[in-house]
């Protein structure tokens, strides 16, 4: 058994915004199949401009890693974040052409807008590694449990939409979530009440955000 941790207690004590970001209507609309395509395709154009704004956020964890970490397998693990970004780029852009999306005319919405300032604030060198830990965490694990979601035994989530379900509820993507937030959750054990505050805090708005980013693309 995994030891609960400070995340833990904040899920719990967060829980009904958790769900709201890990079950929000779009992505159950994909599980039960009543998804509307051209939501996904909204969906889909401005997560691609959100992970191009998300890649030197997740780089300047990477730098952070790799200087104010103990452990040298913090590096490693964002390491291979940004690799998985990498295949992500170039998967976006096959769905592109798939959907029949040109990611040349799509504008970031405001929700989208919003989340990447978010981000690049964080990037601050004023901001703790341990409350950019938890917010990186936080983002990837919210769509981890989404999409796993979708693949889960009962599921009707159409076939041509498996693809962007494997991308994030595969078992590798759980594994590396699992991974973050044990680094998040061991530089929080060693935290200030400070910076628990304020890790909590970014917790909350990062879930804030990614329900508004999928309201935005239920919107269409
Ligand atoms: C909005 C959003 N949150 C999280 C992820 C996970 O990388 C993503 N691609 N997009």
């Amino acid at each position: 058994m995994e030891k609960r941790g400070v995340i833990d207690t904040w899920i719990d004590k967060h829980r009904s915004i958790y769900t709201a970001a890990t079950r929000h209507a779009f992505v159950v609309s994909i599980r039960d199949g009543s998804v509307d395509l051209s939501s996904f395709r909204t969906w889909l154009g401005q997560d691609y401009l959100f992970v191009r704004g998300f890649v030197p956020f997740v780089a300047s964890v990477l730098i952070r890693a790799g200087k104010e970490s103990g452990e040298s397998s913090d590096m490693e693990v964002v390491l291979g974040g940004m690799a998985s970004l990498n295949d992500e780029i170039e998967w976006f852009k096959r769905e592109a052409s798939k959907w029949d999306v040109d990611f040349s005319t799509v504008v970031p919405q405001k929700a989208n807008q919003e989340y990447t300032r978010f981000l690049e604030a964080l990037m601050s060198s004023d901001v703790k590694y341990s409350v950019i830990m938890t917010a990186f965490w936080a983002i990837e694990a919210v769509y981890q449990e989404s999409f796993a979601h979708c693949l889960e035994d009962g599921n009707k989530t159409p076939v041509e939409l498996t693809g962007a379900c494997h991308r994030w509820g595969n078992d590798g993507f759980k594994q590396y979530c699992s991974s973050v937030k044990n680094i998040a959750g061991r530089c929080l054990e060693n935290a200030s009440g400070e910076a628990l505050a304020e890790a909590e805090d970014v917790f909350v708005r990062v879930i804030e955000h990614e329900v508004a980013f999928w309201e935005m693309s239920r919107g269409g």
